[in-house]
């Protein structure tokens, strides 16, 4: 990896994200226009990479202020940058975290699917699934380091991770709150969850919406460790060197084998499912919902 060399994501690939994943995956670069992206830190604006002390083992940290609320830019650069992880052979593991004080993820960004038209949401949904899809079937080991409040696709995005390490503070929530919001958490959503702490408490949790404070998060299953705020990052990684004990080949395949049937599940239908998301989405009593909860949002300032 160059130490100071710095290469140039082209903009229209920005504007087209998905243009801009093919390009990279083709290791197509343009030489002028666009954003500056140091390759001493392998990632991008939103999306900072960094090599760990250790080897093998990288931390993935979102940049996205105030909230780190999942954009499309944010979407799509975590999932090249992920993309570039794999290819790079050096790399078996990743700690995933966040720059925003405070704040994990505050999941999708709600201006996002709200008052755009109907081309947007299916590109803007597409972009979510193959987030999940990536971080899902990921070859790496994955730790979340939930150093904030973890709501609805925040909390989505730790659940695709294989450990998660959660800050003991009790102003910090994780769980999939879609249901306060009026909408309704997708299959994939569902059985993520079902898949970490189990039907029951996947079917109160979901209903009610809850947001689990960490110490009833970690009694339900939805983070494996609790630990003081400012160990969130070094215990994230103390558990990554134990998992990285274990032959790749053989936790890999097992990862599969246990993740394969629900990705598929997605798989199977990915277009009905932006459909379904597409005219869900677009319904009036839904766009007032959120508007309404947007607004409250933005009203707990002023
Ligand atoms: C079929 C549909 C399926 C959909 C599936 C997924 C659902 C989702 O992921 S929807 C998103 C759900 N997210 C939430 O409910 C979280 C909402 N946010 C919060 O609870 C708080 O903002 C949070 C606890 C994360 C942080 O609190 P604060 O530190 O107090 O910050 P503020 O609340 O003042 O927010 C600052 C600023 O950010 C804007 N904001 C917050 N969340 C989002 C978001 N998800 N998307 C877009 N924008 C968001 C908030 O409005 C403030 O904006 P300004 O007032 O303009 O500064």
């Amino acid at each position: 990896m160059a130490l100071t060399a710095v290469v140039r994501i082209p903009t229209r690939a920005l504007l087209r994200p998905w243009a801009r994943l093919r390009d990279s995956a083709l290791g197509w670069m343009e030489p002028v226009g666009g954003v500056e992206v140091s390759t001493q830190r392998f990632g991008s604006q939103r999306v900072l990479v960094e090599p760990a002390s250790a080897a093998g083992v990288a931390v993935m940290t979102f940049k996205n202020p105030p909230v780190n609320s999942l954009s499309l830019e944010l979407l799509t650069e975590l999932v090249i940058n992920l993309e570039k992880l794999e290819n790079d052979k050096t790399f078996r593991g990743v700690v995933l975290t966040s720059d925003c004080p405070g704040i994990f993820s505050a999941g999708l960004d709600l201006t996002e699917i709200c008052g755009r038209n109907p081309a947007h949401y299916a590109e803007y949904w597409k972009a979510v699934q193959e987030m999940w899809l990536r971080l899902y079937l990921s070859n790496l080991m994955l730790v979340a380091a939930i150093n904030g409040a973890c709501p609805a696709g925040g909390c989505l995005m730790s659940l695709t991770c294989d450990y998660r390490v959660m800050a003991d503070n009790p102003k910090y929530a994780i769980g999939l709150n879609e249901t306060l919001l009026g909408i309704v958490a997708p299959f994939w959503f569902k059985d993520t969850l079902v898949n970490t702490i189990g039907h029951r408490a996947s079917e109160r949790a979901l209903q009610l919406g809850l947001l689990f404070p960490p110490t009833e998060a970690l009694q339900v299953g939805m983070v494996d460790r609790l630990v003081p705020e400012d160990q969130v990052q070094s215990t994230a990684l103390s558990v990554l060197a134990q998992w990285m004990a274990i032959p790749d080949h053989a936790r890999q395949l097992t990862k599969n084998m246990m993740r394969k049937p629900t990705a598929d599940g997605l798989l199977k239908k990915r277009d009905e499912d932006i459909q379904n998301f597409v005219s869900f989405i677009s319904r009036d009593s839904i766009q007032k919902s959120l508007q309404m909860y947007l607004a409250k949002l933005r009203q707990k300032k002023g």
